[in-house]
């Protein structure tokens, strides 16, 4: 089996009748982190939703752990163990915090070391969302919900976890928090990451790998260790 545990190839994609991703190829090694840089538009969300599916796919194929899930539903995709945490978090306000990680649920069947069924490593991470477990999503603050969400897609207990700007809108020391806890997840879960990012000292810290995109193609990928976060600035800075 290839050692890629995402596989995209030849991937377009378009809203109506615009065209917003062209002919994406990235493989993302089991076990690693890859951040998706680039300015704001260039088609960034728009790929982590592709690979989702929750936009779909005009041309290309995505296999996941050797398994094409182009044609998959998202339902499908999230129980083959793609997990999504969306830009701009997506808490539902009604629900506690204990409902909103119980809607990650049903992507896994698996109910072992679990704390009301919620897998225990979440409340390892984020305690705090144990103290608040039944405050209603809409009265948490931005990081109290992004732990909330990063929680709820850790519930499905994904092996790919696609992140859409965690660190937005979130202040700096809680980032901090937020953070820590990734890299917790990523170490010890050994987790998959594919990470869209502005914050690039984060993404240095925190990634193997970088694809730089730009109008809606990848120009530019490498490893963190071979270039500094100067090199690939351009990227993001207007
Ligand atoms: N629902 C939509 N309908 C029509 N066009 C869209 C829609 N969502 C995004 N677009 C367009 O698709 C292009 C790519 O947007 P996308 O959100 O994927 O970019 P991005 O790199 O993630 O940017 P951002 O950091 O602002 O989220 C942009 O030109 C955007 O205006």
């Amino acid at each position: 089996m290839s050692d890629a545990l995402l596989d995209i190839a030849g991937l377009s994609c378009a809203y109506g009748q615009s065209d917003v991703l062209w002919d994406i190829d990235l493989l993302l090694p089991r076990g690693k982190v890859m951040a998706l840089i680039g300015r704001n538009g260039v088609g960034k969300t728009t790929l982590l939703h592709a690979i989702m599916g929750t936009r779909p796919a005009k041309t290309g194929r995505i296999l996941f752990d050797g398994t094409d899930i182009s044609a998959l539903p998202p339902h499908k995709r999230a129980k083959a163990g793609v997990g999504f945490v969306p830009q701009g978090r997506h808490i539902f306000p009604q629900l506690t915090v204990m409902e909103n990680l119980e809607t990650g649920l049903s992507a896994s069947g698996d109910r072992s070391n679990t704390k009301h069924g919620i897998p225990q490593h979440i409340f390892d991470l984020f305690p705090k969302l144990y103290d608040i477990r039944n405050r209603a999503g809409g009265f948490l603050s931005g990081g109290e919900q992004q732990q909330l969400a990063i929680g709820r897609a850790l519930a499905g207990r994904p092996t790919l976890l696609l992140l859409d700007e965690p660190t937005e809108g979130i202040q700096p020391n809680v980032v901090q928090q937020i953070e820590a806890a990734l890299v917790h997840v990523r170490d010890t879960l050994g987790m998959t990451i594919l990470l869209v990012e502005q914050y690039l000292d984060f993404v240095w810290r925190f990634a193997d790998n970088y694809s730089a995109m730009q109008n809606g193609r990848i120009l530019q990928q490498g490893r963190i260790a071979d270039a500094p976060a100067s090199d690939v600035a351009h990227f993001i800075q207007i």
